[in-house]
């Protein structure tokens, strides 16, 4: 068997080789040329996956190591018979760290109100589920819409008009969608700027194209919000630098960029394509250790800020939007939250 890997995917050297021959190249770069007598791809968000690069291929199966799909033409794929999977679930403690830490890091800087605050949860699966026990557990208020969901259970959910007139803070975490019922490009589009009534904190990791940047721009400028975190972004990697200069924080699509959220995406990837294929094996793949000393608070909030502040990623990208891309490769070492013993 043949496996095309996209090379900047994390622990899975070694590991993969179980399965067969396996052939690493850059996610963007990989081609039809390269994926012709392929049997499988464990590809992340950079490859397309469509009928230009897949026609006429031996390819039967795709796993993208990553929890978005909207890279993968997955009309097409079920069309032609190509098997895929995506990793459900694999960062979503990674990206709920990320916003956690965010709006510590906002409210020691006076910018946000833990207190009496109300959050909007928009996408409330994996990684939304999570945020709201996060920000519930920081004594926030927690809104959330899920009309898909709110359809299949009833159950808590409120439309997006009550977030509009109630959140003080607004976090987006839907697939990106451009069909069906609930289609979610440009959600957060310039009309829903203006029914905002608290000049909310938006924050958005879900995908760039979830939110209008145009209209989020105009936003910022008028003072409809009161401010925007911003992961995900429109035309990636060639980001809108005015947006960039604008938001108060500003980072180059890193939220799920734990080495636990990696790790759980690239065993869950091998997994998948072992279990298609039907070859029996197991694949331990975890993520390394931090170094001792490199994290010494043990303020549980201050501690939370050393395992992770977006801060850091933010002011990186913000001296250098050029290396949006370079920075995500060169990511380095962060491990999710864990408390100290008796906390
Ligand atoms: N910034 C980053 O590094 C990362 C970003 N992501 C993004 O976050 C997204 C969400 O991830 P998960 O929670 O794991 O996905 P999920 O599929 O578990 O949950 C998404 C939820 O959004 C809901 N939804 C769909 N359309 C909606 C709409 N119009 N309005 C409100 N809710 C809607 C769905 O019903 C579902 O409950 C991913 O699709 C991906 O695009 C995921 C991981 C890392
Ligand atoms: O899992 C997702 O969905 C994401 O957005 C990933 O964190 C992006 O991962 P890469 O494609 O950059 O590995």
């Amino acid at each position: 068997m043949k496996i095309v890997i996209d090379n900047a995917i994390p622990y899975i050297r070694g590991a993969a080789e179980l399965l067969g021959e396996c052939v690493y190249l850059s996610g963007s770069e990989i081609s039809a040329s390269d994926v012709k007598d392929a049997d499988a791809l464990i590809i992340r968000t950079r490859t397309h996956c469509d009928k230009a690069l897949l026609e006429g291929s031996s390819v039967k199966f795709i796993a993208t190591a990553t929890i978005g799909y909207d890279h993968l033409d997955t009309a097409y794929l079920d069309e032609v018979g190509i098997g895929w999977t995506n990793c459900p679930g694999c960062n979503a403690a990674s990206v709920a760290q990320y916003v956690e830490s965010a709006m510590l890091q906002l409210s020691t800087e006076g910018v946000i109100s833990l207190a009496d605050c109300t959050v909007g949860v928009v996408g409330v699966g994996h990684v939304g589920s999570l945020v709201a026990a996060r920000l519930s557990a920081l004594g926030c208020s927690v809104l959330k819409n899920d009309p898909p969901r709110q359809e299949r259970e009833g159950g808590y959910f409120v439309s997006l008009a009550d977030i509009q007139q109630a959140a003080d803070i607004i976090t987006f975490h839907t697939p990106l969608t451009t069909t069906g019922p609930h289609p979610t490009h440009h959600l957060a589009s310039n009309a829903f700027m203006r029914g905002l009534k608290k000049r909310p904190l938006i924050i958005n990791t879900s995908r760039g194209e979830v939110v209008d940047t145009t209209a989020l721009k105009t936003a910022i400028s008028e003072g409809l919000i009161r401010q925007a975190v911003i992961d995900t972004w429109e035309n990636e990697p060639h980001i809108d630098r005015e947006l960039l200069a604008k938001v108060c924080i500003g980072t180059p699509h890193i939220a799920g960029y734990s080495a636990d959220g990696k790790a759980n995406g690239t065993r869950m990837a091998l997994q998948a394509v072992a279990k298609f294929f039907g070859i029996e094996k197991e694949f331990d793949i975890q993520p390394p250790e931090l170094p001792e000393g490199t994290i010494t608070a043990s303020d549980p909030v201050e501690r939370k800020l050393q395992f992770y502040n977006p801060l850091r990623d933010s002011e990186a990208l913000k001296k250098n939007p050029t290396l949006f891309e370079q920075l995500r490769s060169n990511y380095p070492l962060r491990r999710e939250y864990i408390p100290m013993i008796n906390q």
